[in-house]
């Protein structure tokens, strides 16, 4: 388990990360969302000791890193895949990191099959893909074998099938009883991978909730109509007891009505329809309206989803606090 307690980092008057609460537990995969510079890899160098907190506290299973023996076996992190030294075979890198941390040497053998890498392991890592490199990031944090996994955006700019395996790696690790800690900014990646999120932004805690009730709380289904008469098919509507919210764009949008019922409805009054489709919000929509106040740098298109929508996504992120 890793707890923090009031975590703040202050880089002279910018405040990275700022009163951060949250426990991540064992046997889940804890998504860490936020946009770009949200304050997550911050976060995470605290979280090892590599920062130190301008105020607040951190503890890995109710100790502080500098003070855990072997530090290795309690928790691995990918922090930065490109912080290894090229000139040294994969091989050479894990064993060193082995031999500093009491760890014997069979276990690089088993790492470097668990992610993949041994007919590779004796090859330079700087002739490594980004893939590949990954790999061995992931090889050097599954060393010690321990309790704790922390990935820092581990999917970036991999294919396809490295997205894949990386997401079957953390799910089998969180299923062996493991705290799984992983960054992103990709809601739509931690959708298919995290059991829990925890959503930051500006360095403030947004949401600490099951992804399922993420999920339920936005997977909003509606049905989008056009109608050139849209005053007597919001008549037709109302009289039905169907209650509708028009859009900028002129369309209604009905929340928990039939695609077919409204059809049927409008035929019968004979009002012409233009579109009648069923739409459902996605996640993704609803994770720039929980940030929206907080992305540091925003494209001004005047319409995009990180423009308004404020007061909703404050509220929203009030009422996931704690629920997880
Ligand atoms: N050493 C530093 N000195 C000054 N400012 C810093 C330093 N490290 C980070 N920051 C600032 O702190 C904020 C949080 O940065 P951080 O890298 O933790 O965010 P992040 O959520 O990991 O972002 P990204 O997704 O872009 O990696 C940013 O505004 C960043 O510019």
């Amino acid at each position: 388990m890793i707890e923090l307690e009031g975590l703040t980092k202050r880089y002279g008057e910018k405040v990275a990360v700022n009163n951060l609460s949250f426990a991540v537990r064992p046997g889940m995969v804890t998504g860490f969302l936020g946009p770009n510079g949200a304050g997550k890899s911050t976060t995470m160098r605290m979280i090892l000791g590599l920062d130190r907190p301008t105020a607040g506290d951190v503890r890995i299973d109710g100790t502080h890193y500098d003070r855990l023996k072997d530090p290795l076996t309690y928790i691995g992190a990918l922090l930065d895949a490109k912080a290894v030294h090229g000139g040294r075979s994969a091989f050479n890198h894990l064993l060193c990191l082995a031999q500093s941390n009491g760890i014997p040497r069979a276990r690089v053998h088993e790492v470097l099959d668990t992610v993949g890498l041994t007919p590779v392991a004796r090859k330079k890592a700087k002739g490594f893909s980004l893939g590949m490199g990954q790999r061995l990031g992931i090889a050097g944090a599954l060393l010690g074998d321990p309790r704790i996994l922390m990935f820092d955006e581990p999917v970036n700019g991999l294919d396809p099938e490295g997205i894949h395996w990386i997401r079957t790696l953390m799910k089998s690790l969180a299923a062996q009883g493991r705290t799984v800690f992983v960054s992103s900014h990709l809601m739509s990646e931690m959708a298919l991978t995290a059991d829990h999120l925890v959503v930051i932004g500006q360095g403030r805690l947004l949401a600490d909730t099951s992804m399922a009730d993420f999920i339920q709380r936005n997977s909003r289904a509606y049905v989008r109509v056009r109608t050139p008469q849209p005053e007597q098919l919001s008549d037709v509507l109302a009289a039905a007891g169907i209650t509708v919210v028009r859009t900028g764009d002129g369309a209604f949008e009905v929340d928990g009505g039939k695609a077919e019922h409204i059809g049927e409805l409008a035929a019968r009054h004979q009002v012409v329809l233009h579109e009648l489709s069923p739409q459902q919000a996605s996640l993704e929509e609803a994770f720039m309206r929980l940030t929206a106040e907080s992305v540091e740098y925003h494209a001004h298109s005047g319409s995009g989803a990180t423009g308004g929508d404020a007061p909703a996504a404050r509220s929203w992120g009030e009422g996931w606090k704690g629920e997880g």
